[in-house]
């Protein structure tokens, strides 16, 4: 969906991006984790079009998205807040959208549940609110791909789990996601593939799974006889339903799968800990 092949952005002399190469796999929910400054808005700016690389490979769904106007057809974005008029009416926004992509918007505000605030100015939202706006005039253009830069950052922690659930949501039908943040604790419940990038450098990009594979540490398991699970492993102790043990993942999957017990939800070291791990923190 998304391939950056040596990607670099110089602002003066400054080097920004440095060599960025990672791939953005159809289907998936990528998370693009970095610190502040990282450079983060600068390659989604690149990836969307909206900012000129000084070399390297872009590719988008097989364009190349500077000066492309084709890219917006298929590729929505999100950003922190909305950038649009503040004093502009929730239905006019919307319906302007709608108007340029030759979509009735009505199903998707009704969905999203935006009938009643119709008639609020943009800068009267929520920002949960004003998040599921910009989501809705994304929607509008049914993208296959929605890039979107620290799209939680002025969400209350109950408006960030709705906009995940959102996400879950349209994945499930299909629309791939590349999400930027340093909000780790919700993304890594809702991501398939990670990219982590430090000072402009991708030091890490795969899976979930890869991202969290730790030789031996903590890992907490969800069995379906978890009484039984403690005697074969010898070790570990029961904690909110989850066994907790100290030990090799695979090792310890195997020996209980070699005597019947099934493992419901395995979770190991946070995303936290893998993006210090890779980026030498
Ligand atoms: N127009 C610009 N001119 C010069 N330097 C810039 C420009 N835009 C960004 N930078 C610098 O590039 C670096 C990367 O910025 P970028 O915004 O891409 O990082 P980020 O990972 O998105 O961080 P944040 O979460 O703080 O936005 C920063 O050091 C920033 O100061």
């Amino acid at each position: 969906m998304i391939l950056a092949e040596n990607l670099t952005k110089v602002y003066g002399k400054r080097p920004v991006l440095d060599s960025l190469s990672f791939r953005v796999e159809k289907g998936s929910i990528t998370g693009f984790i970095g610190p502040n400054g990282a450079g983060k808005t600068t390659t989604i700016k690149i990836v969307t079009g909206l900012l000129k690389r000084t070399s390297g490979k872009v590719e988008v769904m097989g364009m190349d998205p500077w000066n492309n106007p084709r890219i917006y057809e298929k590729v929505a974005i999100i950003f922190t807040s909305i950038y649009h008029p503040q004093e502009v009416k929730v239905k006019e926004y919307l319906h302007d959208v709608g108007r340029v992509y030759e979509r009735d918007p009505r199903d998707l505000i009704e969905e999203f549940g935006l009938t009643p605030h119709l008639d609020k100015r943009l800068s009267q939202l929520s920002s949960g609110l004003a998040q599921r706006v910009q989501l809705v005039s994304a929607l509008i253009r049914d993208p296959d791909l929605i890039v979107a830069d620290e799209p939680t950052a002025n969400l209350d922690p109950k408006a960030r789990l709705e906009f995940y659930d959102v996400v879950g949501r349209l994945h499930r039908k299909g629309v791939t996601f590349f999400i930027s943040s340093h909000i780790l604790s919700e993304l890594e419940k809702v991501i398939t593939h990670v990219v982590f990038i430090n000072r402009g450098r991708v030091t890490f990009s795969g899976t979930i799974n890869q991202a969290l594979k730790v030789e031996e540490g903590e890992i907490y398991l969800l069995v379906d006889d978890p009484e039984r699970a403690l005697q074969v492993l010898g070790k570990g102790v029961l904690e909110g339903g989850y066994i907790k043990v100290f030990g090799n993942l695979r090792e310890v999957v195997d020996l209980l799968d070699e005597h019947g017990i099934n493992v419901i939800t395995v979770r190991r070291s946070s995303l936290d800990e893998a993006f210090k791990r890779f980026s030498n923190i």
